[in-house]
């Protein structure tokens, strides 16, 4: 007997890993916009590989982020980063969650430009705000007041972040429905192939 069953059309998991092909998807964005969290859920959407840059980094130098900090600094911590990037993006596809500070950096945006499709994941202040000051984990939010330090790095950082090819809001809502719309927006850039915001 014949299956006169209509094929299924494919699930928004396999559009997405079809329109990736063999790029990277490297997500980039400010402290708390949920790159690592959403990052790890949308590779296994994918079904890629998934690696933290600053999980990486811990590994590799046997520290923690803040611990680098501490004894190196911040431009050690570049160097490190922008290392560990350049490695990643080598091989793929995977999917790549940056730290905050990755694409601020010239030398690993033009590598994550040449390696990979970068997106944004861009919240509102106090998104950011309720998320990160939960935790003590983030050197750069060692300060005074660091709602107001998160505040000057959104004015910094912004608009180099909105370099990136494609831009998803993160907000308020289960994380289930951002990985969705991340789908979305990198079948949406892959398949009209330009900027998606
Ligand atoms: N959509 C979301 N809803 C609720 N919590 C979220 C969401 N996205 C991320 N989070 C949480 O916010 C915190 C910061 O997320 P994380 O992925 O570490 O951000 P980043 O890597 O961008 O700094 C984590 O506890 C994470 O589980
Ligand atoms: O914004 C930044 O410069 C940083 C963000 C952190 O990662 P998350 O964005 O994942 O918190 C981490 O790389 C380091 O503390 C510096
Ligand atoms: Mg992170």
């Amino acid at each position: 007997m014949t299956d006169l069953t209509p094929p299924l059309a494919p699930s928004l998991s396999a559009r997405a890993r079809a329109a990736l092909g063999r790029r990277n998807l490297v997500f980039v964005g400010l402290m708390g916009a949920g790159k690592s969290a959403i990052g790890r859920m949308t590779a296994s959407q994918l079904g890629l590989p998934f690696v933290d840059t600053d999980a990486e980094i811990e590994r590799v130098s046997r520290m923690t982020i803040s611990e680098l900090f501490a004894a190196y600094g911040e431009s050690e911590f570049r160097e490190l980063e922008t290392r560990v990037i350049k490695r990643l993006l080598r091989t793929g596809p995977r999917v790549i969650s940056t730290g905050g500070g990755a694409f601020i950096n010239e030398k690993t945006r033009r590598q994550i430009e040449r390696g990979g499709i970068s997106l944004w994941l861009k919240a509102d202040l106090d998104v950011l705000w309720e998320r990160v000051n939960k935790r003590d984990h983030r050197p750069l939010l060692k300060t005074e007041n660091p709602k107001q330090t998160l505040e000057n790095l959104m004015n910094q950082r912004y608009p180099v972040y909105g370099l990136a090819d494609v831009t998803v809001q993160s907000r308020d809502e289960r994380k289930e429905v951002i990985v969705d719309e991340v789908l979305e927006a990198i079948v949406e850039y892959c398949t009209k192939g330009r900027k998606y915001d």
